[in-house]
Protein backbone atom coordinates (compact mmCIF):
# COMPACT_ATOMS: atom_id res chain seq x y z
CA UNK A 1 0.00 0.00 0.00
CA UNK A 2 1.15 3.49 -0.35
CA UNK A 3 3.82 5.37 1.91
CA UNK A 4 4.34 8.87 2.07
CA UNK A 5 5.21 11.73 3.73
CA UNK A 6 1.86 14.68 4.07
CA UNK A 7 4.44 16.59 1.92
CA UNK A 8 5.33 13.81 -0.59
CA UNK A 9 1.07 13.34 -1.07
CA UNK A 10 0.57 17.30 -1.07
CA UNK A 11 3.16 17.59 -4.07
CA UNK A 12 1.22 14.05 -5.68
CA UNK A 13 -2.29 16.18 -6.10
CA UNK A 14 -0.89 19.05 -6.46
CA UNK A 15 -1.93 20.91 -3.49
CA UNK A 16 0.34 23.82 -2.58
CA UNK A 17 -0.29 24.71 0.87
CA UNK A 18 1.43 25.60 4.06
CA UNK A 19 2.02 21.54 5.88
CA UNK A 20 3.77 23.31 8.98
CA UNK A 21 4.81 20.66 11.83
CA UNK A 22 2.59 18.42 9.79
CA UNK A 23 5.07 17.85 6.39
CA UNK A 24 6.87 15.01 7.37
CA UNK A 25 4.14 12.91 9.30
CA UNK A 26 3.90 9.54 7.53
CA UNK A 27 0.75 8.13 5.82
CA UNK A 28 -0.06 4.16 4.74
CA UNK A 29 -2.92 3.31 2.80
CA UNK A 30 -6.12 4.73 2.23
CA UNK A 31 -9.36 4.30 3.68
CA UNK A 32 -12.44 6.00 2.95
CA UNK A 33 -14.47 4.53 5.87
CA UNK A 34 -14.07 5.69 9.54
CA UNK A 35 -14.81 2.35 10.32
CA UNK A 36 -12.25 0.72 8.61
CA UNK A 37 -9.47 2.54 9.78
CA UNK A 38 -6.06 1.03 10.21
CA UNK A 39 -2.79 2.78 12.23
CA UNK A 40 -1.81 5.58 9.90
CA UNK A 41 -4.32 5.52 7.11
CA UNK A 42 -5.06 8.53 5.18
CA UNK A 43 -8.49 8.81 5.82
CA UNK A 44 -10.61 10.25 2.47
CA UNK A 45 -14.18 11.69 3.34
CA UNK A 46 -16.80 11.67 0.68
CA UNK A 47 -20.04 13.60 0.80
CA UNK A 48 -22.37 10.30 0.93
CA UNK A 49 -26.21 9.89 0.34
CA UNK A 50 -27.11 9.52 3.98
CA UNK A 51 -24.23 11.10 5.44
CA UNK A 52 -21.24 13.35 4.69
CA UNK A 53 -17.56 11.85 5.66
CA UNK A 54 -16.25 15.29 6.84
CA UNK A 55 -18.50 14.27 9.97
CA UNK A 56 -15.68 11.45 10.66
CA UNK A 57 -12.59 13.23 10.84
CA UNK A 58 -11.77 13.57 14.01
CA UNK A 59 -12.99 10.14 14.67
CA UNK A 60 -10.36 8.90 12.15
CA UNK A 61 -7.34 10.18 13.39
CA UNK A 62 -8.33 9.54 16.65
CA UNK A 63 -8.70 5.98 15.98
CA UNK A 64 -5.03 6.31 14.55
CA UNK A 65 -5.48 7.87 11.16
CA UNK A 66 -2.14 9.68 10.57
CA UNK A 67 -3.88 12.37 8.48
CA UNK A 68 -7.32 13.26 6.21
CA UNK A 69 -8.33 14.93 3.56
CA UNK A 70 -10.74 17.59 3.28
CA UNK A 71 -12.66 19.09 0.59
CA UNK A 72 -12.89 23.27 -0.09
CA UNK A 73 -16.57 23.46 0.32
CA UNK A 74 -16.74 21.88 3.68
CA UNK A 75 -16.48 24.24 6.34
CA UNK A 76 -14.85 24.48 9.34
CA UNK A 77 -12.04 21.93 8.40
CA UNK A 78 -9.98 21.31 11.25
CA UNK A 79 -7.04 22.99 10.89
CA UNK A 80 -5.20 22.46 14.01
CA UNK A 81 -5.10 18.63 12.15
CA UNK A 82 -2.74 16.77 10.26
CA UNK A 83 -5.47 17.53 7.26
CA UNK A 84 -4.63 18.28 3.52
CA UNK A 85 -7.67 21.00 2.34
CA UNK A 86 -8.50 20.07 -1.50
CA UNK A 87 -10.86 21.03 -4.00
CA UNK A 88 -12.87 17.69 -4.22
CA UNK A 89 -11.96 14.52 -2.47
CA UNK A 90 -12.79 11.76 -5.11
CA UNK A 91 -10.89 13.78 -7.22
CA UNK A 92 -8.05 13.93 -5.07
CA UNK A 93 -8.05 9.88 -4.28
CA UNK A 94 -8.13 9.48 -8.20
CA UNK A 95 -4.95 11.50 -8.99
CA UNK A 96 -3.19 10.13 -5.86
CA UNK A 97 -3.81 6.75 -7.24
CA UNK A 98 -2.44 7.91 -11.01
CA UNK A 99 0.56 9.12 -9.40
CA UNK A 100 1.25 6.15 -7.59
CA UNK A 101 0.57 3.80 -10.18
CA UNK A 102 3.03 6.01 -12.67
CA UNK A 103 5.83 5.25 -10.03
CA UNK A 104 5.07 1.48 -9.62
CA UNK A 105 6.95 -1.11 -11.94
CA UNK A 106 3.71 -3.21 -11.69
CA UNK A 107 2.39 -4.90 -14.68
CA UNK A 108 -1.79 -4.45 -14.78
CA UNK A 109 -4.38 -6.70 -16.18
CA UNK A 110 -7.64 -4.92 -16.50
CA UNK A 111 -10.79 -7.12 -17.35
CA UNK A 112 -14.42 -5.91 -18.25
CA UNK A 113 -17.30 -7.00 -19.42
CA UNK A 114 -20.76 -8.00 -19.06
CA UNK A 115 -20.35 -10.82 -17.45
CA UNK A 116 -17.85 -12.65 -15.50
CA UNK A 117 -15.62 -9.61 -14.68
CA UNK A 118 -14.88 -10.94 -10.86
CA UNK A 119 -14.54 -14.72 -11.69
CA UNK A 120 -11.98 -14.11 -14.63
CA UNK A 121 -10.14 -11.46 -12.34
CA UNK A 122 -9.93 -14.40 -9.31
CA UNK A 123 -8.96 -16.87 -12.03
CA UNK A 124 -6.38 -14.80 -13.40
CA UNK A 125 -4.88 -14.03 -10.31
CA UNK A 126 -4.69 -17.37 -9.34
CA UNK A 127 -2.45 -18.49 -12.69
CA UNK A 128 -0.23 -15.35 -12.28
CA UNK A 129 0.47 -16.15 -8.69
CA UNK A 130 2.19 -19.26 -9.66
CA UNK A 131 5.00 -17.39 -11.01
CA UNK A 132 4.10 -13.63 -10.00
CA UNK A 133 3.57 -11.57 -6.96
CA UNK A 134 0.24 -10.57 -7.74
CA UNK A 135 -2.46 -8.77 -6.41
CA UNK A 136 -6.05 -8.17 -7.41
CA UNK A 137 -9.50 -5.93 -6.84
CA UNK A 138 -10.73 -7.34 -3.54
CA UNK A 139 -14.76 -8.58 -3.83
CA UNK A 140 -16.51 -6.20 -6.51
CA UNK A 141 -14.30 -3.17 -6.00
CA UNK A 142 -14.31 -1.85 -9.92
CA UNK A 143 -15.66 1.13 -10.54
CA UNK A 144 -14.50 5.16 -9.83
CA UNK A 145 -14.00 4.52 -6.53
CA UNK A 146 -13.02 1.10 -6.14
CA UNK A 147 -10.10 0.98 -8.63
CA UNK A 148 -8.08 4.15 -7.24
CA UNK A 149 -8.64 2.58 -3.97
CA UNK A 150 -7.32 -0.88 -5.39
CA UNK A 151 -3.96 0.70 -7.06
CA UNK A 152 -3.53 2.37 -3.56
CA UNK A 153 -3.46 -0.66 -1.44
CA UNK A 154 -0.82 -2.14 -4.15
CA UNK A 155 2.58 -3.20 -2.79
CA UNK A 156 5.82 -1.29 -3.57
CA UNK A 157 7.08 -5.18 -4.75
CA UNK A 158 3.79 -6.29 -6.90
CA UNK A 159 4.38 -7.76 -9.80
CA UNK A 160 1.25 -7.74 -11.55
CA UNK A 161 -1.67 -5.99 -10.34
CA UNK A 162 -5.02 -7.72 -11.89
CA UNK A 163 -7.82 -5.15 -11.64
CA UNK A 164 -12.20 -5.53 -12.60
CA UNK A 165 -13.11 -2.17 -14.48
CA UNK A 166 -16.87 -2.13 -14.19
CA UNK A 167 -19.32 0.36 -15.65
CA UNK A 168 -22.63 1.68 -16.34
CA UNK A 169 -21.93 4.21 -18.85
CA UNK A 170 -19.98 5.75 -21.22
CA UNK A 171 -16.54 6.68 -20.80
CA UNK A 172 -16.30 4.97 -17.67
CA UNK A 173 -14.36 2.12 -18.60
CA UNK A 174 -12.01 4.73 -20.35
CA UNK A 175 -11.23 7.03 -17.17
CA UNK A 176 -10.54 3.70 -15.15
CA UNK A 177 -7.91 1.99 -18.20
CA UNK A 178 -6.07 5.79 -18.28
CA UNK A 179 -5.84 5.55 -14.90
CA UNK A 180 -4.37 2.16 -14.30
CA UNK A 181 -2.70 1.71 -17.61
CA UNK A 182 -2.91 -2.13 -18.33
CA UNK A 183 -0.49 -4.10 -20.29
CA UNK A 184 -3.18 -6.98 -21.03
CA UNK A 185 -6.79 -6.35 -21.24
CA UNK A 186 -9.59 -8.87 -21.40
CA UNK A 187 -13.40 -8.33 -22.75
CA UNK A 188 -15.23 -11.44 -21.33
CA UNK A 189 -18.50 -11.06 -23.35
CA UNK A 190 -20.92 -8.49 -24.25
CA UNK A 191 -24.73 -9.40 -22.40
CA UNK A 192 -27.25 -7.34 -21.58
CA UNK A 193 -26.24 -5.92 -17.95
CA UNK A 194 -27.03 -2.15 -17.82
CA UNK A 195 -28.43 -2.15 -20.79
CA UNK A 196 -30.96 0.34 -19.14
CA UNK A 197 -28.54 3.20 -19.06
CA UNK A 198 -26.58 1.94 -22.44
CA UNK A 199 -29.52 1.26 -24.86
CA UNK A 200 -28.06 -1.34 -27.26
CA UNK A 201 -26.09 -4.23 -26.93
CA UNK A 202 -23.66 -2.08 -29.36
CA UNK A 203 -23.39 0.79 -27.20
CA UNK A 204 -22.62 -1.39 -24.70
CA UNK A 205 -19.97 -3.25 -26.25
CA UNK A 206 -18.19 0.02 -27.41
CA UNK A 207 -18.72 1.28 -23.85
CA UNK A 208 -16.57 -2.05 -23.18
CA UNK A 209 -13.72 -1.72 -25.97
CA UNK A 210 -12.81 2.01 -24.63
CA UNK A 211 -10.67 -0.01 -22.06
CA UNK A 212 -7.89 -0.56 -25.31
CA UNK A 213 -7.97 3.31 -24.83
CA UNK A 214 -5.47 2.97 -21.97
CA UNK A 215 -3.33 -0.06 -23.22
CA UNK A 216 0.29 0.16 -22.69
CA UNK A 217 2.27 0.00 -26.43
CA UNK A 218 2.97 -4.05 -27.44
CA UNK A 219 0.14 -4.69 -25.31
CA UNK A 220 -2.46 -7.81 -25.47
CA UNK A 221 -6.47 -7.88 -26.24
CA UNK A 222 -8.12 -10.95 -24.85
CA UNK A 223 -11.64 -11.18 -26.34
CA UNK A 224 -14.53 -13.15 -26.58
CA UNK A 225 -14.52 -14.30 -30.41
CA UNK A 226 -17.80 -15.48 -31.07
CA UNK A 227 -19.11 -12.13 -30.18
CA UNK A 228 -19.52 -10.28 -33.47
CA UNK A 229 -19.93 -7.11 -31.97
CA UNK A 230 -16.34 -7.25 -30.52
CA UNK A 231 -14.90 -9.08 -33.67
CA UNK A 232 -16.60 -6.92 -35.77
CA UNK A 233 -15.12 -3.48 -33.92
CA UNK A 234 -11.54 -4.96 -33.55
CA UNK A 235 -10.67 -6.73 -36.61
CA UNK A 236 -9.73 -3.39 -37.98
CA UNK A 237 -8.16 -2.25 -34.68
CA UNK A 238 -4.91 -0.04 -35.77
CA UNK A 239 -3.42 -0.45 -32.51
CA UNK A 240 -0.29 -2.49 -32.07
CA UNK A 241 -1.80 -4.74 -29.48
CA UNK A 242 -1.44 -8.74 -29.82
CA UNK A 243 -5.43 -9.86 -30.17
CA UNK A 244 -6.03 -13.47 -29.11
CA UNK A 245 -9.46 -14.77 -28.97
CA UNK A 246 -11.26 -17.28 -26.96
CA UNK A 247 -15.19 -19.07 -27.38
CA UNK A 248 -17.01 -21.87 -28.29
CA UNK A 249 -15.86 -22.14 -31.99
CA UNK A 250 -12.75 -23.40 -33.85
CA UNK A 251 -12.02 -19.97 -35.18
CA UNK A 252 -10.44 -18.80 -31.59
CA UNK A 253 -7.12 -18.94 -30.15
CA UNK A 254 -8.49 -20.91 -27.70
CA UNK A 255 -11.47 -23.25 -27.46
CA UNK A 256 -12.71 -26.13 -25.19
CA UNK A 257 -13.04 -29.55 -26.02
CA UNK A 258 -14.70 -32.68 -24.06
CA UNK A 259 -16.10 -30.46 -21.70
CA UNK A 260 -17.77 -32.42 -18.69
CA UNK A 261 -19.41 -30.94 -15.61
CA UNK A 262 -19.74 -32.66 -12.49
CA UNK A 263 -20.43 -31.88 -8.65
CA UNK A 264 -16.67 -31.01 -8.30
CA UNK A 265 -16.51 -28.56 -11.39
CA UNK A 266 -15.61 -28.03 -15.15
CA UNK A 267 -13.54 -30.30 -16.80
CA UNK A 268 -12.14 -30.12 -20.60
CA UNK A 269 -9.62 -29.96 -23.26
CA UNK A 270 -8.40 -27.57 -24.94
CA UNK A 271 -7.33 -26.95 -29.03
CA UNK A 272 -3.72 -27.65 -29.75
CA UNK A 273 -3.04 -28.89 -25.99
CA UNK A 274 -2.31 -32.49 -24.76
CA UNK A 275 -3.94 -31.54 -21.12
CA UNK A 276 -7.16 -32.01 -19.78
CA UNK A 277 -7.53 -29.09 -16.98
CA UNK A 278 -9.79 -29.29 -13.86
CA UNK A 279 -11.66 -25.91 -12.91
CA UNK A 280 -13.48 -26.16 -9.58
CA UNK A 281 -15.96 -23.82 -10.67
CA UNK A 282 -19.12 -24.80 -12.43
CA UNK A 283 -20.27 -23.91 -15.83
CA UNK A 284 -19.51 -23.91 -19.56
CA UNK A 285 -19.40 -19.52 -19.45
CA UNK A 286 -16.97 -20.29 -16.90
CA UNK A 287 -14.85 -22.40 -19.13
CA UNK A 288 -14.69 -19.57 -21.36
CA UNK A 289 -13.58 -17.42 -18.87
CA UNK A 290 -10.94 -19.68 -17.75
CA UNK A 291 -9.78 -19.65 -21.58
CA UNK A 292 -9.30 -15.79 -21.26
CA UNK A 293 -7.25 -16.16 -18.23
CA UNK A 294 -4.90 -18.53 -19.41
CA UNK A 295 -4.41 -16.28 -22.53
CA UNK A 296 -3.23 -13.54 -20.22
CA UNK A 297 -1.34 -15.89 -18.20
CA UNK A 298 0.31 -17.83 -21.41
CA UNK A 299 1.17 -14.15 -22.34
CA UNK A 300 2.42 -13.38 -18.75
CA UNK A 301 5.17 -16.76 -19.94
CA UNK A 302 2.88 -19.43 -17.27
CA UNK A 303 3.12 -22.92 -18.96
CA UNK A 304 -0.32 -24.18 -19.89
CA UNK A 305 1.24 -27.67 -18.08
CA UNK A 306 1.82 -26.12 -15.14
CA UNK A 307 -2.11 -23.91 -15.19
CA UNK A 308 -3.76 -26.82 -13.24
CA UNK A 309 -1.65 -26.00 -10.12
CA UNK A 310 -3.16 -22.96 -9.61
CA UNK A 311 -6.50 -24.31 -10.89
CA UNK A 312 -6.19 -26.81 -8.14
CA UNK A 313 -6.46 -24.22 -4.92
CA UNK A 314 -8.58 -21.68 -6.74
CA UNK A 315 -11.23 -20.10 -5.01
CA UNK A 316 -13.72 -17.85 -6.34
CA UNK A 317 -15.39 -14.54 -5.02
CA UNK A 318 -19.02 -16.01 -3.76
CA UNK A 319 -22.39 -15.86 -4.76
CA UNK A 320 -20.78 -17.17 -8.23
CA UNK A 321 -21.94 -20.62 -9.27
CA UNK A 322 -21.19 -21.74 -5.72
CA UNK A 323 -22.25 -25.01 -4.73
CA UNK A 324 -23.38 -25.52 -1.12
CA UNK A 325 -25.89 -28.30 0.58
CA UNK A 326 -29.00 -27.48 2.26
CA UNK A 327 -30.52 -28.95 5.60
CA UNK A 328 -32.40 -31.86 3.99
CA UNK A 329 -29.02 -32.53 2.10
CA UNK A 330 -30.28 -30.94 -0.96
CA UNK A 331 -27.63 -29.36 -3.39
CA UNK A 332 -27.54 -25.75 -3.83
CA UNK A 333 -25.71 -23.54 -6.79
CA UNK A 334 -26.02 -20.00 -4.71
CA UNK A 335 -25.71 -17.75 -8.05
CA UNK A 336 -27.49 -14.88 -6.08
CA UNK A 337 -24.90 -12.33 -6.43
CA UNK A 338 -26.40 -10.90 -9.73
CA UNK A 339 -28.28 -11.64 -12.96
CA UNK A 340 -28.99 -10.99 -16.75
CA UNK A 341 -30.72 -12.70 -19.45
CA UNK A 342 -26.73 -14.11 -20.35
CA UNK A 343 -25.95 -15.21 -16.86
CA UNK A 344 -29.12 -16.66 -16.07
CA UNK A 345 -29.25 -18.95 -19.37
CA UNK A 346 -25.76 -19.56 -18.62
CA UNK A 347 -26.82 -20.80 -14.90
CA UNK A 348 -29.74 -22.37 -16.29
CA UNK A 349 -28.08 -24.18 -19.01
CA UNK A 350 -25.34 -25.83 -16.46
CA UNK A 351 -28.16 -26.86 -13.94
CA UNK A 352 -30.02 -28.80 -17.02
CA UNK A 353 -26.81 -30.37 -18.12
CA UNK A 354 -25.59 -31.81 -14.74
CA UNK A 355 -26.69 -35.51 -13.73
CA UNK A 356 -26.98 -37.83 -10.76
CA UNK A 357 -29.88 -35.67 -9.18
CA UNK A 358 -33.81 -36.78 -9.12
CA UNK A 359 -35.27 -34.10 -9.30
CA UNK A 360 -33.72 -29.94 -10.40
CA UNK A 361 -35.71 -26.87 -8.71
CA UNK A 362 -34.80 -23.57 -10.32
CA UNK A 363 -35.44 -20.16 -7.91
CA UNK A 364 -35.14 -17.37 -10.36
CA UNK A 365 -35.61 -13.40 -8.99
CA UNK A 366 -36.20 -10.23 -11.04
CA UNK A 367 -33.36 -9.14 -13.52
CA UNK A 368 -32.98 -5.66 -13.34
CA UNK A 369 -31.71 -2.08 -15.14
CA UNK A 370 -33.02 -4.20 -18.63
CA UNK A 371 -34.62 -1.42 -19.74
CA UNK A 372 -38.23 -0.71 -21.09
CA UNK A 373 -37.59 -4.57 -22.68
CA UNK A 374 -37.58 -5.62 -19.61
CA UNK A 375 -40.47 -8.23 -19.14
CA UNK A 376 -39.50 -10.01 -22.62
CA UNK A 377 -36.47 -10.58 -21.84
CA UNK A 378 -38.16 -12.47 -18.84
CA UNK A 379 -40.78 -14.24 -20.86
CA UNK A 380 -37.78 -15.30 -23.08
CA UNK A 381 -36.07 -17.17 -20.28
CA UNK A 382 -38.89 -19.13 -18.75
CA UNK A 383 -39.81 -20.18 -22.83
CA UNK A 384 -36.13 -22.17 -22.70
CA UNK A 385 -36.19 -23.46 -19.88
CA UNK A 386 -36.67 -27.10 -20.51
CA UNK A 387 -39.36 -28.94 -18.73
CA UNK A 388 -37.94 -32.62 -19.65
CA UNK A 389 -35.09 -31.85 -17.13
CA UNK A 390 -35.91 -29.01 -14.69
CA UNK A 391 -39.04 -30.08 -12.47
CA UNK A 392 -39.81 -26.97 -10.57
CA UNK A 393 -39.58 -23.11 -11.25
CA UNK A 394 -40.12 -20.78 -8.12
CA UNK A 395 -40.20 -17.23 -9.21
CA UNK A 396 -39.83 -14.52 -6.98
CA UNK A 397 -40.50 -10.51 -7.82
CA UNK A 398 -42.94 -8.81 -10.17
CA UNK A 399 -40.76 -9.85 -13.07
CA UNK A 400 -40.47 -12.93 -11.85
CA UNK A 401 -43.77 -13.68 -12.94
CA UNK A 402 -43.32 -12.93 -16.58
CA UNK A 403 -40.36 -16.08 -16.39
CA UNK A 404 -43.39 -18.21 -14.97
CA UNK A 405 -45.54 -16.73 -17.99
CA UNK A 406 -42.81 -17.83 -20.40
CA UNK A 407 -42.90 -21.59 -18.89
CA UNK A 408 -46.39 -21.77 -18.58
CA UNK A 409 -46.28 -22.42 -22.45
CA UNK A 410 -44.39 -26.13 -21.90
CA UNK A 411 -44.79 -26.55 -18.06
CA UNK A 412 -47.04 -28.36 -16.28
CA UNK A 413 -49.16 -25.78 -14.17
CA UNK A 414 -48.24 -27.05 -10.75
CA UNK A 415 -44.52 -27.33 -11.40
CA UNK A 416 -44.40 -23.67 -11.78
CA UNK A 417 -44.92 -21.17 -9.00
CA UNK A 418 -44.99 -17.06 -8.70
CA UNK A 419 -43.95 -15.49 -5.44
CA UNK A 420 -43.74 -11.65 -4.41
CA UNK A 421 -42.60 -12.96 -0.48
CA UNK A 422 -39.58 -14.95 0.09
CA UNK A 423 -41.18 -16.79 3.15
CA UNK A 424 -44.04 -18.52 1.52
CA UNK A 425 -41.81 -19.40 -1.29
CA UNK A 426 -39.23 -21.20 1.00
CA UNK A 427 -42.22 -22.72 2.86
CA UNK A 428 -43.53 -23.90 -0.71
CA UNK A 429 -39.59 -24.74 -1.44
CA UNK A 430 -39.23 -27.07 1.67
CA UNK A 431 -42.55 -29.12 0.95
CA UNK A 432 -40.95 -30.73 -2.15
CA UNK A 433 -36.95 -30.64 -1.71
CA UNK A 434 -35.26 -34.15 -0.58
CA UNK A 435 -31.37 -35.05 -0.37
CA UNK A 436 -31.60 -35.82 -4.52
CA UNK A 437 -32.67 -32.06 -5.10
CA UNK A 438 -30.37 -29.91 -7.12
CA UNK A 439 -31.58 -26.42 -7.12
CA UNK A 440 -30.15 -22.93 -8.45
CA UNK A 441 -30.80 -19.74 -6.94
CA UNK A 442 -30.53 -16.60 -9.47
CA UNK A 443 -31.38 -12.88 -9.57
CA UNK A 444 -30.48 -9.55 -9.43
CA UNK A 445 -28.14 -8.27 -6.44
CA UNK A 446 -31.65 -5.92 -5.56
CA UNK A 447 -33.38 -9.67 -4.78
CA UNK A 448 -31.07 -11.01 -1.93
CA UNK A 449 -31.85 -14.03 -2.99
CA UNK A 450 -28.91 -15.54 -1.02
CA UNK A 451 -31.33 -15.10 2.03
CA UNK A 452 -32.77 -17.74 0.86
CA UNK A 453 -30.01 -19.94 0.53
CA UNK A 454 -29.55 -19.08 3.98
CA UNK A 455 -32.72 -20.27 5.52
CA UNK A 456 -32.04 -23.87 3.29
CA UNK A 457 -29.31 -24.01 5.17
CA UNK A 458 -30.18 -23.46 8.18
CA UNK A 459 -33.01 -25.82 8.16
C1 LIG B 1 -18.61 6.79 -1.54
C2 LIG B 1 -18.93 5.53 -0.83
O1 LIG B 1 -18.16 4.97 -0.09
N1 LIG B 1 -20.16 5.06 -1.04
C3 LIG B 1 -20.56 3.85 -0.35
C4 LIG B 1 -21.54 4.22 0.71
O2 LIG B 1 -22.56 4.83 0.03
P1 LIG B 1 -23.32 6.10 0.68
O3 LIG B 1 -23.31 7.24 -0.25
O4 LIG B 1 -24.61 5.63 1.22
O5 LIG B 1 -22.37 6.52 1.90
P2 LIG B 1 -22.85 7.17 3.27
O6 LIG B 1 -23.72 8.34 2.98
O7 LIG B 1 -23.33 6.09 4.17
O8 LIG B 1 -21.44 7.67 3.84
C5 LIG B 1 -20.75 8.71 3.11
C6 LIG B 1 -19.28 8.50 3.29
O9 LIG B 1 -18.98 8.57 4.70
C7 LIG B 1 -18.25 7.44 5.07
N2 LIG B 1 -18.61 7.08 6.44
C8 LIG B 1 -19.89 6.84 6.79
C9 LIG B 1 -20.20 6.49 8.08
C10 LIG B 1 -19.19 6.38 9.06
O10 LIG B 1 -19.40 6.07 10.24
N3 LIG B 1 -17.90 6.64 8.65
C11 LIG B 1 -17.59 6.98 7.37
O11 LIG B 1 -16.41 7.20 7.05
C12 LIG B 1 -18.64 6.37 4.07
O12 LIG B 1 -17.62 5.40 3.93
C13 LIG B 1 -18.82 7.15 2.80
O13 LIG B 1 -17.61 7.26 2.09
O14 LIG B 1 -22.03 3.09 1.38
C14 LIG B 1 -22.69 2.14 0.52
C15 LIG B 1 -23.19 1.01 1.37
O15 LIG B 1 -22.11 0.44 2.07
C16 LIG B 1 -21.67 1.66 -0.55
O16 LIG B 1 -22.29 0.77 -1.45
C17 LIG B 1 -21.18 2.87 -1.33
O17 LIG B 1 -20.16 2.42 -2.20
C18 LIG B 1 -20.21 2.99 -3.51
C19 LIG B 1 -21.36 2.39 -4.31
C20 LIG B 1 -18.94 2.68 -4.23
O18 LIG B 1 -18.81 2.96 -5.39
N4 LIG B 1 -18.01 2.02 -3.52
C21 LIG B 1 -16.78 1.57 -4.20
C22 LIG B 1 -15.70 1.43 -3.15
C23 LIG B 1 -16.99 0.26 -4.94
O19 LIG B 1 -16.23 -0.10 -5.85
N5 LIG B 1 -18.05 -0.47 -4.54
C24 LIG B 1 -18.33 -1.81 -5.14
C25 LIG B 1 -19.47 -1.75 -6.15
C26 LIG B 1 -19.10 -0.96 -7.37
C27 LIG B 1 -20.20 -1.14 -8.41
O20 LIG B 1 -21.38 -1.14 -8.10
N6 LIG B 1 -19.82 -1.36 -9.68
C28 LIG B 1 -20.76 -1.54 -10.77
C29 LIG B 1 -20.12 -1.06 -12.07
C30 LIG B 1 -19.73 0.32 -11.94
C31 LIG B 1 -20.96 1.16 -11.98
C32 LIG B 1 -20.57 2.62 -11.76
N7 LIG B 1 -21.24 3.47 -12.72
C33 LIG B 1 -20.98 3.05 -10.35
O21 LIG B 1 -21.44 4.18 -10.21
O22 LIG B 1 -20.84 2.23 -9.43
C34 LIG B 1 -21.05 -2.98 -11.00
O23 LIG B 1 -22.08 -3.24 -11.66
O24 LIG B 1 -20.23 -3.84 -10.59
C35 LIG B 1 -18.74 -2.71 -4.02
O25 LIG B 1 -19.04 -2.22 -2.95
O26 LIG B 1 -18.79 -3.93 -4.29
N1 LIG C 1 -18.80 -15.56 -19.24
C1 LIG C 1 -20.01 -15.52 -18.67
N2 LIG C 1 -21.13 -15.57 -19.43
C2 LIG C 1 -22.34 -15.52 -18.83
N3 LIG C 1 -22.54 -15.43 -17.50
C3 LIG C 1 -21.45 -15.38 -16.73
C4 LIG C 1 -20.14 -15.41 -17.26
N4 LIG C 1 -19.25 -15.35 -16.23
C5 LIG C 1 -19.97 -15.26 -15.11
N5 LIG C 1 -21.28 -15.28 -15.40
C6 LIG C 1 -22.37 -15.18 -14.43
O1 LIG C 1 -22.45 -13.78 -14.09
C7 LIG C 1 -22.62 -13.61 -12.68
C8 LIG C 1 -21.64 -12.64 -12.14
O2 LIG C 1 -20.34 -13.20 -12.24
P1 LIG C 1 -19.13 -12.22 -11.93
O3 LIG C 1 -19.36 -11.58 -10.60
O4 LIG C 1 -17.88 -12.96 -12.19
O5 LIG C 1 -19.38 -11.15 -13.08
P2 LIG C 1 -19.04 -9.59 -13.03
O6 LIG C 1 -18.92 -9.17 -14.44
O7 LIG C 1 -17.91 -9.33 -12.11
O8 LIG C 1 -20.35 -8.96 -12.38
P3 LIG C 1 -20.45 -7.40 -12.00
O9 LIG C 1 -20.69 -6.67 -13.27
O10 LIG C 1 -21.62 -7.34 -11.09
O11 LIG C 1 -19.18 -7.01 -11.32
C9 LIG C 1 -22.47 -14.97 -12.07
O12 LIG C 1 -23.73 -15.31 -11.57
C10 LIG C 1 -22.08 -15.92 -13.15
O13 LIG C 1 -22.86 -17.09 -13.11
C1 LIG D 1 -24.62 -5.05 -8.55
C2 LIG D 1 -24.26 -4.77 -9.98
N1 LIG D 1 -22.93 -5.24 -10.20
C3 LIG D 1 -25.18 -5.50 -10.92
O1 LIG D 1 -24.83 -6.56 -11.44
N2 LIG D 1 -26.40 -5.00 -11.11
C4 LIG D 1 -27.40 -5.77 -11.84
C5 LIG D 1 -28.62 -4.95 -12.04
C6 LIG D 1 -27.76 -7.02 -11.07
O2 LIG D 1 -27.69 -6.95 -9.83
O3 LIG D 1 -28.13 -8.01 -11.71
Amino acid sequence: MIKKTMKQLAKMIQVDHDLEQFANIEISGVTIDSRKIEKGNLFVPFKGEQVDGHLYVEEALEKGAAAALWQKDVPNPPVHLPVIVVENTLEALQELARQYRSELDVKVVGITGSNGKTTTKDITASLLGLQYKVQKTEGNFNNHIGLPLTILGLEEDTEIAVLEMGMSSVGEIEFLTKLARPSAVIITNIGEAHLQDLGSRERIADAKLEIVKGLMENGLIVYHGDEPLLFERLKNFDGDAKQSTFGRFDYNTLYPLDIRQTDTGSHFKVNSLPYEFELPVLGTHNILNALAAMLVAHYFGIPYEKMNDAFSTLKVTNMRMELVEGGCGEKIINDAYNASPTSMKAAIELVTSLSGYEQKILVLGDMLELGPEETSFHYSVGQEIDSSHIDYLFTYGKLGEYIAKGAREHFPANRVRSFLDKELLLQELKKVINAQTLILVKGSRGMKLEEIVQKLQKQ
